[in-house]
């Protein structure tokens, strides 16, 4: 039985995304602790909606224990408003942990990176796994890894959220409204409009564990034309020398200029690095 608004206590907004507001919430029925995200379908075009209507539902579909679990969704045609109901992830994002490493001048642990790693790398499988539905054939992609899109549950166990949906919400496929910010981690094939693939997703993610370990992205610029000359050149720097040769050389071999030579998931979860992290937290 679909929910309703008034099912739900509100107790605090959260923040404010490209789509929408995030808002803490208390389940009635069974005091659960949930979130809502409101977006506005209001200004989109039949085709756009239809979009929406396909990403939502691959969001009912993934189910995993590193992939924020979507619960319900309740629409309100007077307002064209769209509010989904999720799993709430009480550790907060990976961009408020980064800032607040910057902030105390402390390093993660490379044991926490790993199982950060780690955990992404089974939920992006499980991405790549899901099988679109409706015609589109070709693998669930993430499109938009980020340590803003990343969340952390109350054990620090890894919640990849926000999929496809600020993408389908954008529903401005220019480049300056597509990505809200500066698009740090976009692959040199995304910069060159050439069509998106599973090594992009390797491209991001591999700029996520670089920012994990540096505190600050492989290749930033003060704008986005020189950010796209910057990664097309793919030079970088080491990331600090704490960290092991090992992890440099994961990060390095999947920001490699062609993506077809960037390693696969199962590549990168069979290291010798990697798999004693990919055996326990599977
Ligand atoms: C914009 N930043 C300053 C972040 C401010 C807010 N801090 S934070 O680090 O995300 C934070 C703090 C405490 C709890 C949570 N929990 C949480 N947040 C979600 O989305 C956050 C939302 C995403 C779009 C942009 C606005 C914020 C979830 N989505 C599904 N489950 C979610 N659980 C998040």
């Amino acid at each position: 039985m679909p929910s309703k608004l008034c099912d739900y206590e509100i107790l605090y907004l959260i923040g404010s995304g490209s789509y929408g507001k995030c808002l803490k919430v208390r389940r009635k029925s069974d005091s659960k602790i949930l979130v809502w995200k409101d977006m506005d379908y209001g200004s989109m075009t039949e085709p756009e909606k239809q979009q929406l209507v396909s990403e939502v539902n691959l969001l009912r579909e993934l189910k995993h224990k590193y992939i924020v679990r979507y619960h319900d969704r309740i629409i309100d045609r007077s307002k064209s408003r769209l509010y989904l109901i999720m799993e709430y992830c009480a550790g907060g994002d990976l961009a408020s942990l980064i800032t607040k490493c910057r902030k105390d001048r402390s390093f993660l642990d490379e044991e926490t990176i790993l199982k950060i790693f780690s955990q992404l790398l089974l939920a992006l499988q499980a991405c790549h796994g899901q099988r679109r539905r409706n015609g589109n054939q070709g693998k669930v992609l993430h499109r938009d890894l980020k340590p803003a899109n990343v969340f952390l549950d109350e054990n620090n166990d890894v919640k990849l959220g926000d999929f496809g949906l600020a993408r389908v919400l954008h529903h401005d496929t220019s480049f300056a409204k597509t990505f809200v910010g500066t698009p740090y981690y976009m692959s040199p094939e995304q910069m060159n409009k050439v069509q998106y693939n599973d090594k992009s997703d390797i491209w991001s993610l591999g700029c996520l564990i670089y920012e994990l370990c540096a505190l600050v992205p492989p290749f930033t610029a003060p704008n986005q034309k020189l950010l796209a000359v910057k990664i097309k050149e793919g030079q970088f720097r080491r990331i600090p020398s704490k960290y092991s040769n090992d992890l440099q050389e994961c990060i390095a071999s999947m920001l490699n200029l062609t993506s077809t030579l960037r390693p696969s998931l199962e590549d990168i979860m069979g290291s010798l690095m990697l798999r004693k992290y990919v055996k326990e937290y599977s």
